[in-house]
Protein backbone atom coordinates (compact mmCIF):
# COMPACT_ATOMS: atom_id res chain seq x y z
CA UNK A 1 0.00 0.00 0.00
CA UNK A 2 1.01 3.25 -0.81
CA UNK A 3 1.41 6.09 1.59
CA UNK A 4 -0.87 8.77 1.31
CA UNK A 5 -0.04 12.47 0.18
CA UNK A 6 -2.35 14.32 2.20
CA UNK A 7 -3.94 12.47 5.26
CA UNK A 8 -6.95 14.57 7.13
CA UNK A 9 -7.39 12.90 10.89
CA UNK A 10 -10.19 14.32 13.16
CA UNK A 11 -10.37 17.34 11.90
CA UNK A 12 -13.03 19.89 13.08
CA UNK A 13 -13.86 23.41 12.89
CA UNK A 14 -15.75 25.73 14.95
CA UNK A 15 -17.03 29.26 13.67
CA UNK A 16 -18.82 30.85 16.94
CA UNK A 17 -20.11 27.30 17.89
CA UNK A 18 -21.45 25.73 14.60
CA UNK A 19 -19.40 23.21 13.51
CA UNK A 20 -18.22 23.40 9.98
CA UNK A 21 -16.20 20.64 9.95
CA UNK A 22 -16.94 17.59 12.79
CA UNK A 23 -13.72 15.05 12.82
CA UNK A 24 -13.51 14.81 8.83
CA UNK A 25 -10.88 12.13 7.83
CA UNK A 26 -10.24 11.91 4.63
CA UNK A 27 -7.05 10.39 2.59
CA UNK A 28 -5.57 11.10 -0.74
CA UNK A 29 -3.14 9.12 -2.68
CA UNK A 30 0.42 10.13 -4.38
CA UNK A 31 -1.54 10.92 -8.26
CA UNK A 32 -5.22 10.50 -7.26
CA UNK A 33 -7.89 12.53 -8.49
CA UNK A 34 -10.37 12.90 -5.96
CA UNK A 35 -13.95 14.38 -6.14
CA UNK A 36 -15.54 16.15 -3.24
CA UNK A 37 -19.32 16.78 -3.43
CA UNK A 38 -22.26 17.88 -0.67
CA UNK A 39 -25.35 20.14 -0.40
CA UNK A 40 -24.22 24.13 0.78
CA UNK A 41 -23.03 24.30 3.30
CA UNK A 42 -21.03 20.79 3.96
CA UNK A 43 -18.03 21.74 4.56
CA UNK A 44 -16.34 21.91 1.32
CA UNK A 45 -14.43 25.12 1.06
CA UNK A 46 -13.44 25.13 5.15
CA UNK A 47 -11.90 21.43 4.09
CA UNK A 48 -9.77 23.32 1.09
CA UNK A 49 -9.12 26.15 3.74
CA UNK A 50 -7.71 24.20 6.31
CA UNK A 51 -5.47 22.34 3.77
CA UNK A 52 -4.37 25.79 2.47
CA UNK A 53 -3.73 26.82 6.24
CA UNK A 54 -6.36 29.76 5.59
CA UNK A 55 -8.29 28.42 8.63
CA UNK A 56 -6.81 26.77 11.68
CA UNK A 57 -8.57 23.45 13.01
CA UNK A 58 -9.40 23.41 16.29
CA UNK A 59 -9.05 19.92 16.46
CA UNK A 60 -7.51 17.13 14.15
CA UNK A 61 -4.17 17.09 11.80
CA UNK A 62 -3.59 17.41 8.38
CA UNK A 63 -0.21 15.33 7.37
CA UNK A 64 1.67 16.14 4.33
CA UNK A 65 3.61 13.45 2.69
CA UNK A 66 3.92 11.49 6.32
CA UNK A 67 5.03 13.77 8.49
CA UNK A 68 4.71 17.05 8.15
CA UNK A 69 1.38 18.87 9.93
CA UNK A 70 -0.14 21.69 7.52
CA UNK A 71 -2.04 22.63 10.84
CA UNK A 72 1.23 24.14 12.37
CA UNK A 73 2.13 26.31 8.88
CA UNK A 74 1.46 29.43 7.59
CA UNK A 75 -0.54 29.80 3.96
CA UNK A 76 2.82 30.61 2.09
CA UNK A 77 4.85 28.09 3.33
CA UNK A 78 2.18 25.40 2.48
CA UNK A 79 2.27 27.01 -0.72
CA UNK A 80 5.71 26.26 -1.09
CA UNK A 81 5.16 23.10 -0.37
CA UNK A 82 3.60 22.37 -3.64
CA UNK A 83 0.43 22.60 -3.15
CA UNK A 84 -1.95 24.81 -5.18
CA UNK A 85 -5.46 26.10 -5.12
CA UNK A 86 -7.81 27.51 -7.85
CA UNK A 87 -10.46 29.47 -6.85
CA UNK A 88 -13.92 29.07 -8.66
CA UNK A 89 -13.26 32.67 -10.70
CA UNK A 90 -10.52 32.55 -12.88
CA UNK A 91 -7.86 35.16 -12.10
CA UNK A 92 -5.22 35.39 -15.08
CA UNK A 93 -3.44 38.45 -16.32
CA UNK A 94 -6.08 39.71 -18.58
CA UNK A 95 -4.00 42.05 -21.03
CA UNK A 96 -1.09 39.22 -21.35
CA UNK A 97 -1.48 36.48 -24.09
CA UNK A 98 -1.50 32.85 -23.07
CA UNK A 99 1.99 32.58 -23.22
CA UNK A 100 2.94 35.25 -21.33
CA UNK A 101 0.48 34.21 -18.86
CA UNK A 102 2.55 30.78 -18.70
CA UNK A 103 5.59 32.51 -18.91
CA UNK A 104 5.19 34.88 -15.82
CA UNK A 105 3.80 31.52 -13.64
CA UNK A 106 7.46 29.27 -14.62
CA UNK A 107 8.91 32.76 -13.10
CA UNK A 108 7.70 33.05 -10.06
CA UNK A 109 7.94 29.45 -8.59
CA UNK A 110 5.74 29.45 -5.74
CA UNK A 111 6.20 33.26 -5.46
CA UNK A 112 10.01 32.98 -4.15
CA UNK A 113 11.94 33.86 -6.97
CA UNK A 114 11.76 37.59 -8.62
CA UNK A 115 10.94 38.36 -12.00
CA UNK A 116 13.75 40.81 -12.59
CA UNK A 117 16.82 38.77 -13.30
CA UNK A 118 15.15 35.93 -14.92
CA UNK A 119 15.15 34.53 -18.85
CA UNK A 120 13.06 32.28 -20.81
CA UNK A 121 15.15 29.02 -20.73
CA UNK A 122 15.09 26.24 -23.13
CA UNK A 123 13.92 24.04 -20.25
CA UNK A 124 11.45 26.49 -19.90
CA UNK A 125 10.33 27.01 -23.52
CA UNK A 126 9.88 23.14 -23.53
CA UNK A 127 7.63 23.15 -20.28
CA UNK A 128 5.73 26.24 -21.84
CA UNK A 129 4.78 23.88 -24.92
CA UNK A 130 4.15 20.91 -22.70
CA UNK A 131 1.52 23.08 -20.54
CA UNK A 132 0.00 24.47 -23.62
CA UNK A 133 -0.34 21.19 -25.08
CA UNK A 134 -2.10 19.77 -22.34
CA UNK A 135 -4.45 22.58 -21.91
CA UNK A 136 -5.25 22.43 -25.59
CA UNK A 137 -4.53 26.01 -25.24
CA UNK A 138 -1.48 25.74 -28.22
CA UNK A 139 -3.89 27.64 -30.88
CA UNK A 140 -4.35 30.73 -28.57
CA UNK A 141 -0.83 31.25 -27.65
CA UNK A 142 -0.72 34.81 -28.95
CA UNK A 143 -4.28 35.86 -27.75
CA UNK A 144 -4.81 38.04 -24.56
CA UNK A 145 -6.24 35.99 -21.86
CA UNK A 146 -8.91 38.86 -21.63
CA UNK A 147 -10.03 37.58 -25.31
CA UNK A 148 -10.24 33.99 -24.16
CA UNK A 149 -13.27 32.18 -23.45
CA UNK A 150 -14.54 31.31 -20.07
CA UNK A 151 -13.93 27.55 -20.31
CA UNK A 152 -10.33 28.64 -21.75
CA UNK A 153 -9.55 31.08 -18.95
CA UNK A 154 -10.45 28.44 -16.26
CA UNK A 155 -7.74 25.94 -18.27
CA UNK A 156 -4.99 28.79 -18.81
CA UNK A 157 -5.21 29.13 -14.73
CA UNK A 158 -4.68 25.65 -14.26
CA UNK A 159 -1.73 25.25 -16.88
CA UNK A 160 -0.33 28.34 -14.78
CA UNK A 161 -0.97 26.59 -11.21
CA UNK A 162 1.06 23.67 -12.95
CA UNK A 163 3.73 25.54 -14.19
CA UNK A 164 4.85 25.65 -10.38
CA UNK A 165 4.67 21.67 -10.19
CA UNK A 166 2.21 21.36 -7.58
CA UNK A 167 2.03 17.79 -5.73
CA UNK A 168 -1.50 18.70 -4.79
CA UNK A 169 -4.13 21.13 -6.60
CA UNK A 170 -7.25 21.81 -5.13
CA UNK A 171 -9.74 22.89 -7.30
CA UNK A 172 -12.94 24.95 -6.50
CA UNK A 173 -15.76 24.35 -8.66
CA UNK A 174 -14.29 24.48 -12.00
CA UNK A 175 -17.40 24.19 -14.49
CA UNK A 176 -19.90 26.19 -13.09
CA UNK A 177 -20.69 28.68 -16.20
CA UNK A 178 -19.04 26.14 -18.38
CA UNK A 179 -20.54 24.78 -21.37
CA UNK A 180 -20.93 21.00 -21.87
CA UNK A 181 -18.11 20.64 -24.38
CA UNK A 182 -15.97 23.04 -22.16
CA UNK A 183 -17.32 20.83 -19.05
CA UNK A 184 -15.96 17.30 -20.79
CA UNK A 185 -13.02 19.08 -22.13
CA UNK A 186 -12.25 20.00 -17.89
CA UNK A 187 -12.90 16.56 -17.05
CA UNK A 188 -10.32 15.39 -19.64
CA UNK A 189 -7.66 18.01 -18.78
CA UNK A 190 -8.47 16.78 -14.66
CA UNK A 191 -7.47 13.41 -15.74
CA UNK A 192 -4.54 13.97 -17.80
CA UNK A 193 -2.73 15.86 -14.94
CA UNK A 194 -3.53 13.11 -11.97
CA UNK A 195 -0.86 10.95 -11.62
CA UNK A 196 1.84 13.44 -11.85
CA UNK A 197 -0.06 15.50 -9.55
CA UNK A 198 -2.70 14.70 -6.71
CA UNK A 199 -6.09 16.82 -7.92
CA UNK A 200 -8.73 17.26 -5.10
CA UNK A 201 -11.80 18.58 -7.27
CA UNK A 202 -15.06 20.27 -5.28
CA UNK A 203 -18.25 20.36 -7.56
CA UNK A 204 -21.66 20.47 -7.51
CA UNK A 205 -21.96 19.36 -11.01
CA UNK A 206 -23.00 15.40 -11.35
CA UNK A 207 -22.42 15.31 -15.01
CA UNK A 208 -18.58 16.36 -14.96
CA UNK A 209 -17.98 14.57 -11.60
CA UNK A 210 -19.60 11.39 -13.36
CA UNK A 211 -16.88 12.37 -16.36
CA UNK A 212 -14.07 12.50 -13.94
CA UNK A 213 -15.40 8.56 -12.92
CA UNK A 214 -13.13 9.03 -10.21
CA UNK A 215 -13.84 7.76 -6.19
CA UNK A 216 -15.76 10.53 -4.96
CA UNK A 217 -16.37 11.67 -1.18
CA UNK A 218 -19.63 13.13 -0.23
CA UNK A 219 -19.44 15.31 2.79
CA UNK A 220 -22.54 16.35 4.90
CA UNK A 221 -22.29 18.88 7.91
CA UNK A 222 -18.58 18.92 8.18
CA UNK A 223 -18.55 14.91 8.08
CA UNK A 224 -17.84 12.06 5.44
CA UNK A 225 -20.90 11.02 5.04
CA UNK A 226 -19.61 7.98 1.92
CA UNK A 227 -16.76 7.46 -0.49
CA UNK A 228 -16.63 5.63 -3.20
CA UNK A 229 -17.60 5.58 -7.15
CA UNK A 230 -20.36 7.92 -8.01
CA UNK A 231 -22.48 4.97 -8.93
CA UNK A 232 -22.17 3.77 -5.20
CA UNK A 233 -22.39 6.67 -3.83
CA UNK A 234 -25.80 7.46 -5.53
CA UNK A 235 -27.36 4.78 -4.34
CA UNK A 236 -26.41 5.26 -0.70
CA UNK A 237 -29.69 5.67 1.14
CA UNK A 238 -28.50 8.62 3.53
CA UNK A 239 -26.60 10.27 0.66
CA UNK A 240 -30.17 10.28 -1.13
CA UNK A 241 -31.52 11.64 2.05
CA UNK A 242 -29.23 14.75 2.17
CA UNK A 243 -29.93 15.71 -1.15
CA UNK A 244 -33.24 15.48 -1.43
CA UNK A 245 -33.14 17.65 2.45
CA UNK A 246 -34.86 14.93 4.13
N1 LIG B 1 -15.80 32.36 8.33
C1 LIG B 1 -16.95 31.79 8.67
N2 LIG B 1 -17.67 32.26 9.72
C2 LIG B 1 -18.82 31.68 10.09
N3 LIG B 1 -19.35 30.61 9.47
C3 LIG B 1 -18.71 30.11 8.42
C4 LIG B 1 -17.47 30.66 7.95
N4 LIG B 1 -17.05 29.92 6.88
C5 LIG B 1 -17.99 28.98 6.69
N5 LIG B 1 -18.97 29.07 7.61
C6 LIG B 1 -20.13 28.18 7.72
O1 LIG B 1 -19.65 26.85 7.75
C7 LIG B 1 -20.50 25.99 6.99
C8 LIG B 1 -19.67 25.27 5.96
O2 LIG B 1 -19.33 26.19 4.94
P1 LIG B 1 -18.52 25.84 3.64
O3 LIG B 1 -18.38 27.09 2.87
O4 LIG B 1 -17.26 25.11 4.02
O5 LIG B 1 -19.49 24.82 2.90
P2 LIG B 1 -19.45 24.32 1.38
O6 LIG B 1 -19.65 22.86 1.43
O7 LIG B 1 -18.22 24.82 0.72
O8 LIG B 1 -20.74 25.00 0.76
P3 LIG B 1 -21.02 25.52 -0.72
O9 LIG B 1 -21.25 24.30 -1.53
O10 LIG B 1 -22.26 26.33 -0.54
O11 LIG B 1 -19.83 26.32 -1.15
C9 LIG B 1 -21.59 26.87 6.39
O12 LIG B 1 -22.73 26.73 7.20
C10 LIG B 1 -21.03 28.26 6.49
O13 LIG B 1 -22.04 29.21 6.68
Amino acid sequence: MTDPLLYLDGVSVSFDGFKALNNLSLMIDPGELRAIIGPNGAGKTTMMDVITGKTRPDHGTVMFEGNTDLTKLKESTIANLGIGRKFQRPTVFEHHTVLDNLELALKNPRGVFSGLFYKVSEEDRKRIEELLDITKLSPKRDVVAGGLAHGEKQWLEIGMLLAQDPKLLLVDEPVAGMTDAETEQTAHLLRAISGKHSVIVVEHDMVFVRELGVKVTVLHEGSMLAEGSLDTVSANQQVIDVYLGR
